[in-house]
């Protein structure tokens, strides 16, 4: 073990373990997520990565193990695939969940066990704007059968992600009756003998390369009627239709999914701040003081200011995601049994959160890949790959903007709602105080109170201010005699700064929770400084934010400054140690910087001589292409 590393991990103040069990939620599922690790699939003699037969390997074995939960299923495959992405991604998190949830019990039976698909929403004219979808289902009561069609060019459903070729099963979103409502439709087309479909890849992307994201044209394609998702709406033989208790329930695995990203972000930027981390304390270089040995680049503070914020906000995350997927679990469950009354709230929290952890997460993976130098640019530090597979989560299961705007219109409603006299509850309770002016900036002393508790509040002050300026922006607008629609346009940059505080001031409440239920000494303290950091560092970026909310004084902000300084030089001892809390398994991270053994340089050499341009001494295009030149010169 590289001498650097090992010292990092002598003298620890806590205990990784126990934090490894808070991070998966009890000892029991650590040792559950250790055994998928271990047994079903290092140890598994099948185990046969990245081979071809990888794909149906990994379904036989997740069907042989009885693994349906979706976080073991994501345990089994980030230990299958690495940090890559595989072509049944889409199948796991959007369409079994979707016939989970929006089939009718006949038709769960009949086709969960049985079929692998896709989930085809998006058009090439239309991905955000749902109402917007131009496929119809036209129903036809003589044959029982519904007319799939695409009517233009820009209803062509586009990126369905594992468009299988030859079979294809997949969720459709049509607009069967009215331009309102649309609902969910399975087709099963086997190809080529179905007429009428005309199907392909979309081509070349940024990356996701292991995804095929294909094309559906249909040319008046008929289905069963029964192929219809009946469990909230219904088309009955004679052509009548039953609406769902709400419209949105169609909406449900974005939902779901979107509650799913928020732990995500969390887990890949755990992996970023792994591998950055690990080589910043085996990495030497320049000198601090002069005639010194070269030091660890762990110990420039610049470095340190680089990674320690990233290192708690993916804790922040990972708090966070537990949250959300626990909410997510409590209203689906009510919605389930047809209490739809806190779908509104889920929808605003699921879409914020997503927004703020990737957008966040997004921005970390690069930091941690130039933190890293020439070496961060190398395919083998991970970095590269994390980054072009992590990216477009900003964009897909809901465009990160149009998100924050869905969150800032159920804070807008809310506020309306405190301005009413209404009392709310829930994540947007603090807008009480707004209405009866409690919302007034403490006193504020001289010095920074750390206390958690209170930048909380100062977090919770910062976000209510940043609602009623918003909500005071669409004011003036209509009382410039804009219309509603234009007052809200013109307001969007403060709501998407409201929405980003609100999720800001919830991210921070969950991980002060999360440290409150923290009952060993030596993870609290460590976790207590992290949540610290986290909002300290915060404060730094938002200066602004806090002087506006009256929260901070001019004469504090060199403080701020000084605080996060301070906890810089606290993270350092530990930093190692809360990466290896992480437990990321080294065939998963499959990055030479992040080893658990720190031995990067003699591992990079083995790296490099196992590229396919080393395989011979001289490179046959060599002999193929410059010799007959250099025999003509
Ligand atoms: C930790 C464990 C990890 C496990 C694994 C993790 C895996 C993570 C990575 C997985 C990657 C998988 C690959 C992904 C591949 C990508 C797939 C896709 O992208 S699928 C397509 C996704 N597309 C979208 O998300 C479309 C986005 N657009 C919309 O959702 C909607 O158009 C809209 C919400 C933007 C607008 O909808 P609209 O009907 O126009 O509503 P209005 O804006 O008019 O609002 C009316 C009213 O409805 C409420 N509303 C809207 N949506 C919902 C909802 N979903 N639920 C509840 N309520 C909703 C809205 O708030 C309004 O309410 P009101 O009271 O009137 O204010
Ligand atoms: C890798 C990848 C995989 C995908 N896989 C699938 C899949 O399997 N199935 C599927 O159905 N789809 C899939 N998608 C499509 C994805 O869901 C859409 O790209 C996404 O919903 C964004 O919609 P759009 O592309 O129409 O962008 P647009 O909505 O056109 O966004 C373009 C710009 O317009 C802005 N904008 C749009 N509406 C508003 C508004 N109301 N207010 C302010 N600004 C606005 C956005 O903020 C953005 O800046 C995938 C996409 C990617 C990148």
């Amino acid at each position: 073990m590289n001498p650097d590393i090992l010292r990092e991990r002598q003298n620890a103040t806590f205990d990784i373990e126990k934090l490894t069990n808070i991070l998966d939620g009890g000892a029991e599922r650590t040792n559950r997520r250790r055994e998928i690790r271990e047994v079903l699939v290092l140890n598994d003699p099948d185990f046969d990565y990245g081979t071809p037969t990888s794909l149906p390997t990994m379904i036989l074995k997740l069907r042989e193990y009885g693994i349906s939960d979706p976080v073991e299923i994501n345990w089994y495959k980030s230990m299958y695939w690495g940090t890559g992405r595989e072509a049944l991604g889409l199948h796991y998190v959007m369409f079994l969940p979707t016939l989970y949830t929006q089939c009718d019990s006949e038709q769960f039976n009949k086709w969960v066990p049985l079929i692998i698909g896709t989930y085809a929403q998006t058009e090439m004219g239309h991905g955000t704007h749902l109402r917007g979808l131009e496929t119809t289902a036209t129903f036809d009561p003589a044959t029982q059968e519904f007319v799939m069609h695409s009517p233009t060019v820009t209803s062509i459903k586009w990126w369905p992600g594992g468009r299988n070729p030859l079979f294809l099963p997949l969720i459709f979103l049509s607009i069967p009756l009215s331009a309102s409502l649309f609902d969910l439709f399975l087709s099963g087309f086997a190809l080529p003998t179905c007429s009428g479909i005309v199907i392909g890849d979309i081509g070349p992307k940024f990356g996701f390369d292991a995804v095929d994201n294909g094309y559906l044209k249909l040319e008046h394609v008929r289905i069963p009627r029964e192929n219809m998702l009946m469990k909230y709406a219904q088309v009955k033989p004679d052509g009548s239709y039953v609406k769902p208790l709400s419209s949105k329930l169609t909406y449900g695995t974005m939902v779901f999914i979107r509650s799913l990203i928020v732990g995500n972000a969390g887990i890949v930027l755990s992996q970023c701040c792994t591998i950055a981390i690990r080589y910043s304390a085996v990495r030497h270089q320049s000198e601090i003081r002069a005639g010194e040995a070269e030091p660890q680049i762990l110990d420039y503070q610049t470095q340190q200011h680089k990674l320690f914020p990233l290192l708690a906000t993916a804790y922040a995350f990972l708090f966070a995601g537990q949250y959300m997927i626990d909410t997510y679990n409590r209203i689906s469950g009510d919605i389930n049994q047809g209490d739809l009354s806190e779908m509104p709230e889920l929808h605003a929290l699921s879409a914020g959160l997503k927004a703020f952890t990737t957008w966040t997460a997004n921005t970390g993976i690069e930091v941690c890949r130039m933190s890293c130098g020439g070496h961060g640019y190398s395919r083998s530090s991970a970095l590269p790959d994390i980054y072009v597979e992590f990216t477009p989560s900003c964009t897909y299961e809901g465009e990160n903007t149009v998100m924050m705007l869905q969150t800032a219109r159920f804070l807008m409603k809310s506020y309306r709602q405190v301005q009413a006299g209404q009392q709310l509850s829930g994540a947007v309770s603090y807008l009480n105080k707004v209405h009866h002016r409690v919302m007034a900036p403490q006193a504020v002393s001289s010095q920074l109170d750390l206390n958690l508790n209170t930048l909380v509040d100062l977090y919770e002050i910062r976000a209510a201010m940043l609602v009623e300026l918003a909500a005071q922006s669409i004011q003036q607008e209509s009382a410039r005699g804009k219309c509603q629609e234009d007052s809200w346009n013109n307001s969007t940059i403060d709501l998407v700064r409201a929405s980003d505080a609100h999720c800001h001031y919830m991210v921070l409440k969950m991980f002060r929770d999360k440290v409150d239920q923290i009952e060993d000494p030596g993870v609290h303290s460590v976790m207590s400084t992290l949540a610290h950091l986290y909002a300290i560092h915060g404060m730094g970026n938002f200066t602004g934010d806090f002087l506006q909310a009256g929260v901070l004084t001019g004469a504090q902000v060199p403080s701020v400054s000084k605080c996060l300084k301070g906890l810089l030089a606290e993270v350092r001892p530990s930093a190692v140690l809360l990466v290896d809390a992480f437990d990321h398994h080294d065939k998963m991270l499959n990055s030479v910087l992040g080893r658990h053994d720190g031995n990067v340089y003699e591992a990079m050499f083995e790296w490099a001589r196992s590229s396919p341009l080393n395989r011979t001494e001289v490179h046959e295009s060599f002999h193929k292409h410059l010799k007959p030149l250099q025999a003509k010169l």
